[in-house]
């Protein structure tokens, strides 16, 4: 019972606390940083417990927890039900827990016991907090016709003014607007001073509030002004197509608890009252703070000015919304865009590194792992074992649970899978018939793919397959053995053939990037004299292919050319770590392996089946 107590006791001071600080400058609710990792750690928790949480634009939107609204006990199952109920929002940005309905805001870590399910025995839910935002203003009327007609707006009728929730305040003749959060919570106010034609905005505990006009129907555009004037003339303009929102501090400053408000919108025009070169940076900073993805530009032009200089000259306000423009290409980015990718990227390095082979130690070494989204080239003379040492590599990462499709166009898929199963084993089942079955079953637990082209094969359905499996099955991996068949046979001359094979390169190249998957493709190098050594150039074609690589192997045999030469695998590039070396590559025929680990635990266990009887 004390624990109880105590509990409840801290919760409340933590709410507490973080009410007070609202009170402070918004400059200050900017101070918390995100803490990746404990930002991680938050969403798989929500995930364990089943917790309905939604990524959104800037905000992670989830049921609220926090307070005594949350029953644990009578929670609708159905995670519809629960998106209906009270919401808060993480800021991804800075962290914050951010709860429109009690307006209170805290830290990720203060947050977190609330979403343990089931809550601690003695765990208290703070007390439910009544936003209560008292106005300043408590003789307000409707519009009149006399301070309508003192806005100077063209052709704006009473009736419309106050159709949209204006109202005037007559002793200090003014104009008055509600500011609401995205709980719809009153929080503040502005207001117009017919006077002096000056703004003011009064915010209470919170500084979320915005004011909006949404008319009918469930907007997912919105058109951003920053002045009441602004507001004014587009929300009296019954634009169907946008919600009105004016933001509280013009172009000053934009507080994060403003955010959650603008979450539901896809798209989010600015259309603001630049007075100066700092207001166009400011505008810039906003737009990224909204994400610049759903963020459209209106410039100020002499033909695009702003709406109430429009109406004021008879231009077409619909015209000026449509000609708005996106704030960021597609095919550009920023830095601040990447930086919470790389610093999730440091801080999960070993991950970034990529899937450990558990077969070759020294792949490890070199090429730190297996990534998705790279391309790997693999090449070696005839025969010298490209087909049996790809399929070693990538079951060992199938092993590892790395989704495989297999795109063998030289050898028949039985055969591959024969192989495939060979090393799986460990010993050739031809002998051991009885054992089939078992090791069969074990093997179709493997997430492996085959595609059944075989034989030349033109480009085209073969992305269209591996699109379709990588779509349907998830697949990480991708190996094409070999390249050259699928190269049409009709591109006999040379140059045809070079230019063929770059296109298909750049195709798997594009494919690996855009969809996020390893892409291997084994290709015969260009005819050279045995007794020379490989090289990157020695594979077949023009350097695009090296060029597109992220990692090239080449399996040098030189047991033919020398009376102790060995054959090895030598990363001739390494885009990642750029580290480059050799993995020798000893062959074990019966398990059909190169993997030294493999070898040395056969040799272990043929010793201690010699040694065995001897000891009994
Ligand atoms: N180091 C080795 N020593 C002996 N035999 C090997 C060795 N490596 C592979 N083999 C065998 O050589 C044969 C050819 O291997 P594989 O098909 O993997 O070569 P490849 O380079 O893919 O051939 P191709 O150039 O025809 O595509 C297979 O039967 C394989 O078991
Ligand atoms: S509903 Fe979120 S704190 Fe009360």
């Amino acid at each position: 019972m004390r624990l109880a107590g105590l509990i409840k006791q801290s919760l409340l001071l933590r709410v507490n606390k973080t009410r007070s600080r609202l009170y402070a400058t918004s400059v200050d609710s900017e101070t918390f940083a995100l803490d990746t990792r404990e930002y991680l750690d938050f969403k798989k928790q929500l995930r364990q417990h089943n917790v309905y949480n939604k990524d959104g634009h800037t905000c992670l939107q989830l049921e609220c927890r926090l307070c005594e609204r949350y029953n644990y006990k009578v929670q609708p199952a159905s995670a519809a039900a629960r998106s209906q109920g009270p919401q808060a929002y993480i800021n991804k940005r800075t962290g914050a827990f951010m709860c429109p309905h009690c307006d209170v805001r805290s830290t990720l870590s203060q947050a977190l016991t609330a979403y343990q399910n089931p809550p601690h025995i003695a765990y208290r839910r703070a007390p439910i907090q009544t936003v209560e935002y008292k106005s300043r203003f408590p003789n307000l009327t409707d519009v009149t016709v006399d301070a309508c007609e003192a806005l100077g707006i063209k052709g704006l009728k009473v009736a419309q003014i106050n159709a949209i929730g204006v109202k005037y305040e007559p002793e200090q003749h003014l104009l008055h607007f509600e500011l609401r959060n995205a709980a719809q919570q009153l929080v503040g106010e502005k207001v117009f001073h017919l006077e002096d034609r000056s703004e003011e905005t009064f915010q209470g505990s919170s500084c979320s509030g915005l004011l909006m006009h949404t008319g009918a129907g469930n907007k997912s555009k919105a058109v951003l002004v920053s002045n009441l004037l602004d507001y004014i003339v587009l929300a009296t303009q019954n634009i169907d197509t946008h919600c009105i929102i004016c933001l509280p501090h013009a172009l000053k400053q934009l507080p994060q608890e403003c955010l959650p408000a603008l979450e539901r919108f896809k798209e989010l025009v600015f259309w603001l009252n630049y007075e100066n070169t700092h207001s166009w940076d400011a505008a810039r900073a906003f737009a990224q703070k909204m994400d610049e993805k759903r963020c459209l530009l209106i410039r100020p032009t002499e033909t695009e000015p702003t709406p109430h200089v429009a109406l004021r000259r008879r231009l077409n306000i619909r015209h000026i919304l449509a000609k708005a423009t996106p704030v960021r290409h597609k095919s550009i980015t920023t830095f601040s865009a990447l930086r919470n990718d790389i610093l999730s990227e440091l801080q999960n390095i070993e991950k970034v590194n990529g899937v450990k082979w558990k077969r070759f130690p020294v792949l490890n070494k070199l090429l730190k792992g297996h990534r998705k989204g790279e391309l790997t080239i693999l090449t070696g003379p005839t025969g010298s074992g490209k087909t049996t040492f790809t399929s070693e590599y990538s079951l060992d990462l199938a092993m590892q649970g790395v989704t495989t499709l297999w795109g063998s166009f030289e050898i028949r898929n039985t055969r591959l899978a024969a192989t495939l199963l060979r090393q799986f084993v460990g010993y050739p089942l031809d002998d051991k018939l009885q054992e089939f079955d078992h090791w069969a079953t074990e093997f179709e637990r493997l997430p492996m793919y085959f595609m059944t082209f075989h034989g030349q094969q033109p480009l085209k359905p073969v992305l269209e397959a591996i699109e379709h499996a990588q779509y349907v099955h998830d697949i990480a991996h991708v190996i094409i053995d070999n390249l050259q068949f699928m190269m049409g046979v009709s591109a006999s001359q040379r140059g045809d053939k070079f230019w063929e094979q770059d296109a298909i390169i750049a195709a798997f190249r594009g494919f690996a990037t855009k969809h996020n998957v390893h892409v291997t493709l084994v290709m015969h190098p260009r005819k050279e004299r045995q007794e020379d050594e490989l090289t990157t150039s020695s594979v077949f074609g023009t350097a695009k292919a090296t060029q597109e690589a992220d990692n090239v192997l080449i399996i040098q045999d030189k047991r033919l050319t020398a009376v102790r030469g060995k054959k090895y695998l030598q990363i001739a590039k390494n885009r990642y770590s750029g580290d480059l070396g050799i993995m020798p590559l000893e062959f074990d025929k019966d398990a059909l392996s190169y993997s030294s680990s493999v070898q040395s635990a056969k040799r272990r266990r043929d010793r201690e089946k010699t040694t065995t009887p001897n000891e009994s």
